[in-house]
């Protein structure tokens, strides 16, 4: 169990990255929606001790993690948003030197290891290729097969499927939803689609702070009912916009699709919608930019 208490982070310049974030994230997958800016990445490094808050506390199964970052370290496995630079190092020695430094000294146990997440991940027929001329999806499961070195008990992976093609992503999907069964996995994303798919508890973090917090199912139930749609010309757009609450646009087959947050059909024409996440999302979204607050579920 990993619990945050009210952890802000103020940047030198100023920024105000994380406001007072307060969380609860329990065994299983948990994921972080947030538009680009939003403190994501932020929140992602202080929780894998790479950066210290500002003010706040952290604690995982009890333990203060600010005060002994260490205890951490050692159940961390980590896949931060750029894994840097790739060697000209063939895949099967990169994860063995990887082993080394996570701790795993054991030569037989590391070689076990290695073969197994080599197998795990799928890269165990290129083991022997060099991981710089992997392709970005090859690359991502590689990033996986380093996280989960050492058996970790908490996972952080900062937006993985960013670049990835849609069978990668399905590929790299099945992979974290298997492991993300008995442990805390965080999947910080802008995709809403990721997180549909594979987590069971989400929140939304826009500027820095939490504006909803749930179960997915949860919080698409409590908007059922409230989304509306029409077909409109994109020149009527603006008149919408001003009248209702507009939260999202979609282009189908060139012509424009508005949906709108309302308690009763907001005109003649609107036709009731089956709500899904991305409504949650862009409601919550729009609340944020007309400062109405969000919801809890
Ligand atoms: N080292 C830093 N120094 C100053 N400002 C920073 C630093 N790192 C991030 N920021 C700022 O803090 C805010 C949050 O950035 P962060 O990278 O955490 O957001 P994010 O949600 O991960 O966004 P993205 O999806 O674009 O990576 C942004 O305004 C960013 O410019």
């Amino acid at each position: 169990m990993l619990t945050i208490r009210n952890l802000s982070q103020t940047y030198p310049n100023g920024v105000q990255a994380l406001k007072s974030v307060t969380l609860d994230i329990e065994p299983g997958m948990f994921g972080l929606l947030g538009p680009n800016g939003a403190g994501k990445s932020t929140l992602m490094r202080t929780l894998a001790t790479l950066q210290e808050p500002t003010h706040g506390q952290i604690l995982f199964d009890n333990k203060d993690i600010l005060q002994n970052p260490n205890v951490l370290r050692q159940c961390l496995g980590y896949l931060p948003q750029e894994f840097g630079v790739y060697p000209k190092i063939s895949a099967y020695n990169l994860l063995d030197h990887l082993a080394v430094l996570k701790g795993v000294l054991h030569k037989k146990e590391r070689k076990e290891q290695v073969e197994a997440l080599l197998q795990q991940t799928n890269l165990y027929q290129v083991r022997n290729k060099s991981v710089n001329t992997f392709s970005g999806g090859m690359r991502q499961r590689f990033g996986i097969a380093q996280a989960l070195l050492g058996n970790p008990q908490l996972i952080i992976v900062d937006e993985p499927t960013a670049g990835l093609d849609p069978e990668e992503r399905n590929r790299f999907h099945n992979l974290l939803s298997e492991i993300g069964e008995n442990i805390v996995v965080i999947l910080s994303t802008h995709i809403v689609e990721d997180v549909r798919q594979l987590c069971s508890k989400m929140a939304i973090l826009i500027a820095g702070e939490i504006k909803l917090y749930g179960s997915p199912n949860k919080l698409v139930e409590a908007l059922n009912g409230n989304i509306w749609h029409k077909m409109i010309s994109k020149e009527q757009l603006p008149h919408y916009q001003q009248s209702m609450q507009v939260i999202s646009t979609r282009l189908i087959s060139g012509k424009t699709q508005i949906a709108v947050l309302a308690d009763y059909q907001p005109e003649l024409g609107f036709e009731p919608a089956e709500a899904d996440l991305e409504d949650v999302y862009f409601a919550t979204l729009y609340q944020h930019q007309h400062e109405k607050g969000g919801v809890h579920v």
